[in-house]
């Protein structure tokens, strides 16, 4: 099985230029003009497209079982959706309840993926704390692939991570060559908040932002980064949403720290007065956390992906519909806490970002495919139109719209937070291990396709912390007497 896409655009972080770009068994096996390819071969045209690598999403939640419910989305709608859109890769998130053995949760979660219709990863979640976990990250690390441990600062009583557990697992992080993240919120501080909302009488949604003020995230990141920096570890920020965690990012990379932040395409795009709409489950709808903000934050999480101080877009595509929302009903701290977003992040980045001159057509690739990829390790094999690389591939027709729609989109949910909105930007084919999953409109994702694909640790960010820490080992000192 061959394809060759012919007379496109390449657009990569670096470079956009002219090429055809041949496929085989599921790799990019060659780039350039009058190709030579086998007679048989597929020709995709790709005149007036871009040819740019599929998306990655790194924060997903397909059938995440969270707040006494499951989310409705499972790996194969879910990574079909993406497809749709653009996206051919996730790094969804392996999340062991409280005591439950850490390689019981992979095994379970591996075991949910292999129905995935495009390739898939997982962070791990550390959730609790004993010696069984220090080693359990050592067995994922080093014979199971995974590279990037989550920490949810946020979720008390639940899968909160105390301040102890953190520099634990950070420091084992440290010793494994993975990427500690976190979920920045104040936990401790959430719950108070949400007793005394709960208290004046305010239980519908619009209580959900007052319980989760921006402060919550400013202390949580602040705090996060700089457990970090005294353990000199690099650290990877989730779903930053508001100017405070931003501005501890970009203070911490100022002085010289490898922080990373992620922004999701919700908070990009929408702003806090869903939660005041009076039809109770659109406001519920749009429950997630941290909160969809203002939008002087909004302004803000775009500047910061213009500066490169954010580095990477997610959607956090955690699926609830109405009926699961509806458990909050009487209490929004019971609402589950999720949106969806995967087919629509390229599109409405695209329509936000490039075709309004905020984003070069390069940088877009880069905070949706490039800098994840590089972040994670999984670099060139992912996020590149290079030779050797996987062929997932998107090819993209800048001037093309559509409308999103619940009615219309491929998500295995009842709501859309981006319902209605008219998006310039559309992934009109989409190659997943060479292979066309998406073609004008026509889904052809098969259940279980996916590959999980293994991130090796040590990413040339630990190479490079290592080298500053051995010239800036302390010594002792030594005194005659
Ligand atoms: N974000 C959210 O509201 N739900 C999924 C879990 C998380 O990432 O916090
Ligand atoms: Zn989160
Ligand atoms: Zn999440």
């Amino acid at each position: 099985m061959s394809i060759l896409i012919k007379g496109g655009t390449v657009v990569t972080a670096d470079l956009s230029y002219r090429a055809d770009v041949y496929c085989a068994e599921g790799k990019i096996q060659a780039i350039g003009e009058n190709l030579d390819v086998p007679a048989g071969c597929e020709v995709v045209d790709a005149g007036d497209l871009l040819v740019m690598p599929g998306g990655i999403d790194p924060h997903t939640h397909m059938q995440l079982p969270f707040m006494g419910t499951v989310a409705s989305e499972d790996f194969f709608t879910g990574s079909s959706a993406g497809a749709a859109g653009g996206t051919t890769s996730i790094i969804d998130f392996v999340i062991p309840a409280p005591q439950q053995p850490i390689m019981d949760a992979y095994h379970q979660w591996m075991d949910w993926a292999k129905k995935s219709a495009t390739d898939y990863s997982f962070h791990v979640a550390i959730t609790w704390w004993d010696e069984s976990v220090y080693k359990d990250m050592g067995t994922l690390v080093q014979e199971h692939g995974i590279n990037s441990f989550k920490h949810f600062m946020a979720y008390k009583n639940a899968i909160m991570c105390e301040d102890e557990t953190l520099v634990n697992s950070f420091s084992r992080c440290l010793e494994l060559g993975a990427m500690p993240t976190v979920h920045a919120e104040n936990g401790d501080l959430v719950f108070h908040l949400q007793k005394k909302i709960l208290e004046r009488g305010i239980t519908g949604p619009e209580g959900h932002p007052l319980s989760r003020p921006t402060e919550v995230e400013g202390e949580a990141a602040n705090r996060a980064i700089r457990i970090a920096q005294a353990l000199n570890v690099p650290l990877y920020c989730v779903h930053v949403s508001c100017e405070e965690s931003l501005q501890a990012i970009t203070r911490a990379r100022n002085e010289g720290q490898r922080v990373y932040g992620e922004v999701l395409a919700g908070h990009l795009e929408i702003d806090e007065s869903v939660y005041q709409n009076e039809d109770w489950d659109y406001a519920a709808g749009h429950v997630m956390s941290p909160p969809f903000r203002s939008k002087k934050h909004q302004d803000a999480l775009w500047k910061g992906l213009q500066s490169g101080n954010l580095q990477t877009t997610a959607t956090d595509h955690c699926c609830f519909c109405a009926d699961q929302k509806a458990m909050g009903k009487k209490d929004f701290s019971m609402i589950p806490n999720g949106t969806a977003g995967i087919e629509d992040r390229m599109s409405v980045l695209w329509d936000s970002g490039v075709a309004s001159g905020k984003l070069t057509p390069n940088e877009f690739v880069g905070v949706t495919s490039t800098n994840a990829a590089k972040i994670f390790n999984i670099y060139p094999r992912k996020g590149s139109i290079s030779v050797g690389a996987d062929a997932d591939i998107v090819l993209w027709d800048a001037n093309g719209s559509r409308t999103i729609s619940a009615k219309t989109h491929h998500q295995n949910i009842d709501f859309n937070i981006f319902e209605g909105r008219t998006v310039k930007g559309i992934a009109v084919h989409t190659l997943s291990q060479g292979k066309l999953v998406w073609t004008n409109g026509e889904l052809r994702t098969v259940r279980g396709t996916g590959k999980n694909i293994k991130r090796p640790a040590y990413g040339s960010t630990f190479d490079a912390m290592q080298k500053h820490t051995a010239q800036n080992e302390p010594k002792a000192v030594v005194r005659n007497k």
